[in-house]
């Protein structure tokens, strides 16, 4: 049985994340960690079993195998810190870091195993491939990323929107930051631009569309979710695959073999 420990347990992934532990076979939660000033620190964090939420500095390191960081970026130095400090793998899934943020994830890696993924779920880690191929194969089509979420999301574009974009760059060997043309406010686009646009609304979950389209045509690849249950399905799965690694600094697709699969596709 691997042993879990949720930053942001609070917030509505780390409630997710709790709910999948509950029907987890191999893995079970040990650590519901916020905020001392949460107005969950110090009450159950589970329905029947006697985990409660505490603080950081409450933590039992030889309790827990694992560390998931689903809180905020504000968060992740003092996060990586605590990794580092006990030695414990950590899948970091919070989005809208800066680029300090992510160095710092690199520097965490030397030392522990940090896997970062800006979405947990198999279906992107696919559509990232898939979206690769496309912009390798039409290398004249315009980019442009649609994403919709809920109302209260703090960032975007979202980090898989930016992903998808990094992926789509990737496939024609181009350089992110010369053809990354952000959120589009002022509705024009560069010659080799990739432009985003961002909808916040309601309930949306997570949706991503990436659009290849030229003169007369265009592609249409995209995903949705509808049950956080996936993002935290995948957030356990990447935990149970990174307990057993070197330190070093993963992808979700270091935990899957889509490449592989793919690859075999085009040949035949
Ligand atoms: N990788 C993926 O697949 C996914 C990633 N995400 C990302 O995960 C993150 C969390 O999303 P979500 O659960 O919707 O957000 P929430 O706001 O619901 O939860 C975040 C939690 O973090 C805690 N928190 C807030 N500020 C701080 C802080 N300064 N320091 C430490 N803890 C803090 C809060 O708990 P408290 O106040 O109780 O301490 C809060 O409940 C976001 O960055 C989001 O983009 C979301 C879904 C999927
Ligand atoms: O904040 C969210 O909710 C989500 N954030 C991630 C992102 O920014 O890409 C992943 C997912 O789409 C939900």
């Amino acid at each position: 049985m691997i042993n879990v420990g949720i930053f942001g347990a609070s917030g509505r992934m780390g409630q997710a994340v709790i709910q999948a532990l509950v029907n987890d076979n191999e893995a079970s939660l040990s650590a519901a960690i916020v905020r001392k000033n949460s107005s969950s620190y110090g009450k159950s964090a589970t329905e029947n079993e006697p985990v409660h939420f505490i603080s950081a500095d409450e933590l039992q390191p030889e309790e827990i195998d694992v560390l998931i960081d689903f809180s905020l970026p504000e968060a992740l130095t003092e996060n990586l810190k605590l990794a580092e400090q006990y030695q414990l793998p950590i899948v970091v899934c919070t989005t809208g870091l800066n680029e300090e943020q992510k160095e710092r994830l690199a520097q965490a890696a030397e030392t522990v195993a940090v896997l970062y993924a800006s979405n947990t779920s198999v279906g992107i880690a696919l559509l990232e491939q898939l979206v690769g191929i496309s912009s390798a194969a039409l290398p004249n089509a315009d980019i442009e990323i649609f994403e919709a979420h809920h109302r209260h999301k703090k960032d975007g574009p979202s980090g898989t929107a930016l992903s998808l974009g990094q992926a789509a760059a990737k496939g024609r060997q181009q350089s992110w930051e010369q053809v990354n043309d952000g959120i589009r406010s002022d509705g024009l686009r560069s010659d080799e631009g990739i432009g985003f646009s961002v909808m916040r609304a309601a309930d949306i979950i997570g949706e991503h569309q990436v659009t290849l389209a030229v003169a007369g045509e265009r592609i249409e690849i995209g995903h949705r979710v509808s049950n956080r249950k996936t993002f935290a399905d995948g957030a356990l799965r990447a935990a149970k695959w990174l307990e057993e690694q070197a330190p070093g600094l993963y992808s979700l697709q270091d935990t899957l073999n889509l490449q592989d699969i793919l690859q075999r596709m085009l040949k035949q």
